[in-house]
């Protein structure tokens, strides 16, 4: 026996503490023993690397053994091993006192309080075990072997130990309640789970177990896009591919590597839960890095590994921490400038790719400043407007915009620079693209460029536009009717003798005696060819009032209100028709008449009609409807056989 001691605390006795402590995780002292393990075998190569050792230092590994009967453990490496004096220092006092103190840090936080728990060190062991024993023999010429053993109380004993090469084993007697860590698939998982990519080989049951390899570590010019591929579906299996990557590699004023892949996003997912994994030297941290990078990056995936994150420290703390935010903006940055290269070296991938990305870059562009800065000249929008392209090619890009597989994308400013003298400041956008087909339709042909803002995002994204470029104005395109929509002749002016009213004075009281609803308004004007007989028009400010109550509420999509505005098209055929034969069934008789019920029926058709396309019915509404319909049919083809 060489020594038997008491450490030294200031605490009663933290092994109650530690043995209690973050009850879910006892996992990580696998982690913690491995990572020890494999610093150790580091600290040697470059021991002999300095020339001070001469031994083997090519065949490192880390064996993890399995004694079950007697519920050991042990965790051996051939790393640079200590001397008696080492095992007093650095065991008993200086991972003693670390361990303390961070007992003390945290007792109070809550569960989650740590990322990763990290901080405890070699002592997490005795959350597991009930005794703890190390073997170890020093690296230095004429060391001796050293057993140490520690039972869970604060007294330990150190002997001669019976070692007879360089390195440490550390075994384990587990609690009757840890004993699934005595099964080799459970030690398997972890191992993956934690140590995958670390350096050395770590075998259990002769065979190694972790991948080693760490690529986010490689020069990205070592790696080809296969090696990108093959690693995200190493950590990603049975998800699409990815749409792209970027490889972060720096190294001043702060460690950061690693590989962030774009994933295609679907529409419901989730963009506020984070799927990139953190790592601190290889070493699995946590799936959870809200803290660590901006909010707009949850989407991606892969790997961020710093050294320079403050692991033993509170989340609330990390979010705060100056080296943290500054990190942030760095990956926030090459994000950036990732796209920014894709869409100057490859447009065609960039626009493939935009249903995913915009999604993306919008948000982004609306939570982060300094990101709306970098990207906001790559935002584009698809657009009605036809770029005189060379047909023979399926990629197309000009000065105004992309035209990839015979659809058009543009830029906001390419937009507006277009636009200038047809629209001025004016920009029209469309959020259905059936459901406002007629309304894009009927502006096409009047030769208004119309762009679609028609993802999930946009809903959002649009009063964000708007607030970023004041002096443009947003208009949904059943928002008004553009004035070049409206024939300027005068003939629905002229006054009708008998009843002295203009013809479109009359067919608005027409409508607004068959349709009954005080909230409507009814607007009528004279339209040109290829406008439908009526319309609806949403304006733009009590729509928007309408969605966010529906917003509000939680219904996914926002009723018509019940303000809306029809307007009817006096140039119509239809219209011009109904009005003639509305005409005499007043001279006739009174409105209860079979002409003048067709009438009625005919308003109630063409408002149906305008609900038609502006959103479709509810399901009342389309019964109401289709019996209307067969209503009309009937009495028109009556009609026609006398
Ligand atoms: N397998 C080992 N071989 C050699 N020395 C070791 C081994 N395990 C632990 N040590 C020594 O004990 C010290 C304390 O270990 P401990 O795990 O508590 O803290 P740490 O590794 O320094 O820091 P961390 O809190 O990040 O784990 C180490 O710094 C190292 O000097």
């Amino acid at each position: 026996m060489l020594e038997q001691g008491t450490i030294s605390i200031h605490t009663e006795n933290i092994f109650p503490i530690i043995k209690k402590w973050l009850y879910s995780d006892h996992e990580i002292f696998l982690r913690e023993l491995v990572s020890n393990a494999v610093d150790a075998i580091q600290k040697l190569r470059m021991v002999a690397r300095s020339g001070e050792y001469s031994g083997d230092v090519d065949h490192p590994e880390v064996t993890i053994t399995i004694d079950k009967e007697n519920k050991k453990l042990a965790i051996a490496d051939n790393g640079i091993g200590m001397t008696a004096e080492e095992v007093k220092k650095y065991i008993t006092q200086v991972a003693f006192s670390s361990a303390e103190e961070f007992v003390q840090k945290y007792k109070g936080e809550g569960e989650n309080a740590i990322i990763g728990h990290f901080g405890l060190g070699f002592y997490s062991a005795f959350m597991v075990a009930d005794r703890v024993e190390i073997d170890t023999l020093s690296y230095r010429e004429g060391a001796v072997p050293v057993h140490w053993t520690c039972d869970g109380s604060t007294e330990f004993t150190l002997s001669d130990g019976q070692r007879t090469t360089v390195g440490t084993t550390v075994t384990l007697t587990l609690q009757d309640s840890e004993l699934e860590y005595l099964e080799p698939g459970r030690i398997r998982e972890l191992i993956r789970k934690y140590c995958d990519f670390l350096p050395v080989p770590i075998k259990l049951e002769g065979e190694q177990i972790n991948k080693q390899i760490a690529p986010w570590k490689s020069a990205s010019n070592s790696l080809s896009k296969e090696d990108y591929l093959e690693f995200y579906r190493y950590l990603y299996p049975f998800q699409e591919d990815p749409l792209l990557w970027v490889h972060l590699n720096t190294d001043y004023p702060f460690v950061v590597n690693g590989i962030l892949y774009f994933p295609k996003l679907r529409p419901d997912i989730d963009v506020t839960k984070g799927q990139i994994k953190l790592y601190c030297n290889q070493v699995f941290v946590s799936d959870n890095c809200e803290e660590v990078i901006p909010r707009f990056l949850l989407p991606l995936r892969g790997v961020i590994d710093s050294s320079d994150i403050p692991l033993n420290v509170s989340r609330s703390f990390l979010q705060n921490d100056r080296t943290v935010r500054k990190i942030a903006d760095y990956i926030a940055k090459k994000v950036g400038d990732r796209l920014k290269e894709l869409y100057r070296e490859d447009p065609a991938a960039y626009v493939r790719s935009w249903q995913d990305l915009g999604t993306f870059v919008k948000f982004g562009s609306i939570n982060d400043e300094k990101f709306k800065k970098q990207v906001e000249d790559i935002l584009i929008y698809r657009t009605t407007a036809e770029l005189t392209a060379n047909d023979s090619e399926d990629v197309w890009a000009s000065e105004g915009g992309i035209q990839v597989d015979g659809k058009t994308y543009t830029t906001l400013k390419e937009y507006l620079e277009r636009n200038k003298e047809r629209q001025g400041n004016r920009v029209y956008y469309c959020t259905d693209e059936v459901n406002q087909a007629t309304y894009v339709q009927l502006l096409k042909s009047q030769g208004i460029e119309v762009l679609f803002m028609d993802s999930f995002i946009d809903t959002h994204f649009v009063p964000w536009l708007e607030q970023n470029y004041k002096d443009v104005k947003f208009l949904r395109v059943d928002a008004e009717l553009d004035e070049t929509l409206i024939d300027k002749n005068k003939e629905s002016e002229l006054v009708d003798p008998t009843t002295k009213k203009t013809r479109s004075e009359q067919i608005k009281s027409l409508f607004e005696s068959v349709l009954k609803k005080p909230k409507l308004t009814i607007r009528t004007e004279a339209l040109k060819a290829d406008a439908p007989p009526a319309m609806i028009l949403l304006p733009e400010t009590s729509r928007r009032m309408q969605e966010m109550m529906a917003m509000m509420q939680q219904q996914p999509n926002a009723q018509l209100p019940e303000e809306h505005i029809l307007v009817v098209n006096t140039a119509h055929p239809l219209v011009q028709n109904l009005l003639t034969l509305s005409q005499g069934t007043i001279i006739q008789t009174s409105g209860t008449s079979e002409t003048g019920a067709l009438v009625e029926k005919l308003c109630q058709y063409i408002y149906d009609l305008a609900l038609m396309s502006q959103r479709g019915f509810d399901a009342n509404g389309m019964q109401q409807f289709t019996e209307r319909a067969s209503q009309v049919l009937t009495q028109l083809t009556t009609m026609a056989m006398r």
